[in-house]
């Protein structure tokens, strides 16, 4: 029972992160729940690891950000839980690449479903929330490197992640200055499963360093945003100097 006598302690507003059922959506969660700081996940495949989210306190809410009435049936489902948002870390993503037999209008169409039009939307609807914050709020997007250079086999995806990008210089300006808007722009982080040896061995020879540093190192770029109070309106590029070879 808190003292009346104490003074109202400020509320912790919720963090909330897309497509974080795992990798890296999923240990930034984690790495949030470890300093006692609310999240919000958002899941489309419920797995174990959303199991483990929710028992370690995270409010986790089932969306598909693949239709409009996803978006819809998430935002509301968003504001029955919380009134404020500390940041808003827009990770949700689908790596589709072109193919012979798929439909190049459905790959396009969906590539900007889930990178443009979720972020897009998600930022207008929640701009109190953020504004609600007891401190300076954060939006991050989490871009990719071919926002530079486009990409021979996922050209739909790339223009996707450019549009996201571009949202995060209208998004600073539009904001400003109770929420900071930036990108995150990696290159290889992390491997899929199935990724064979071969293509390891080219990928990881793409940048300067040579790696695929793992999630870590995207959990502390993320953070490294949300805590530099004079950062907004950039891309952070997470490439190993991928740039440069
Ligand atoms: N991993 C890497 O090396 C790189 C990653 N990035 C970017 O960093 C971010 C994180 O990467 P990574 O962890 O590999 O991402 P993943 O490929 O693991 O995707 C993250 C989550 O996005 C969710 N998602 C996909 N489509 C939808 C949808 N229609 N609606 C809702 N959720 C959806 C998936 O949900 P579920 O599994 O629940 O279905 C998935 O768990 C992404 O934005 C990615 O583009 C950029 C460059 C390199
Ligand atoms: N949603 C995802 N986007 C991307 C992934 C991924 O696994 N999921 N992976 C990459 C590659 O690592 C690429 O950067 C290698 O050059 C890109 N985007």
């Amino acid at each position: 029972m808190r003292d009346s006598h104490q003074p109202e302690q400020p509320m912790t507003s919720p963090i909330l992160i897309t497509g974080a059922g795992q990798r890296i959506g999923l240990a930034f969660a984690k790495h949030c729940l470890e300093q006692d700081l609310p999240v919000i996940a958002t899941y489309r495949t419920r797995r174990p690891a959303v199991d483990e989210l929710a028992e370690a306190g995270a409010r986790c809410l089932h969306a598909d950000f693949g239709t409009d009435q996803g978006i819809e049936h998430f935002l509301n489902r968003l504001k029955e839980e919380t009134v404020t948002l500390r940041a808003i870390i827009h990770n949700a993503s689908d790596w589709l690449p072109e193919s012979p037999d798929s439909d190049p209008a459905e790959v396009m169409t969906t590539m900007m479903q889930i990178h443009a039009m979720t972020p897009y939307r998600i930022n207008l609807a929640c701009r109190q929330l953020l504004e609600n914050s007891e401190s300076v709020a954060d939006i991050v997007h989490m871009t990719d490197y071919v926002v530079e250079r486009g990409s021979a086999k996922h050209i739909a995806y790339a223009a996707s992640k450019a549009a996201l990008n571009n949202l995060t210089l209208s998004f600073a300006r539009l904001m400003a200055p109770r929420v900071k808007v930036n990108s995150i722009a990696p290159a290889l982080i992390m491997f899929n499963e199935g990724d064979s040896e071969a293509y390891r061995e080219k990928a990881l020879k793409k940048s300067l360093l040579g790696i695929a540093p793992g999630e870590e190192a995207a959990v502390r770029t993320i953070q490294f945003l949300l805590d530099n109070p004079y950062i907004t309106g950039r891309s952070i590029g997470l490439d190993g100097g991928r740039h440069l070879v």
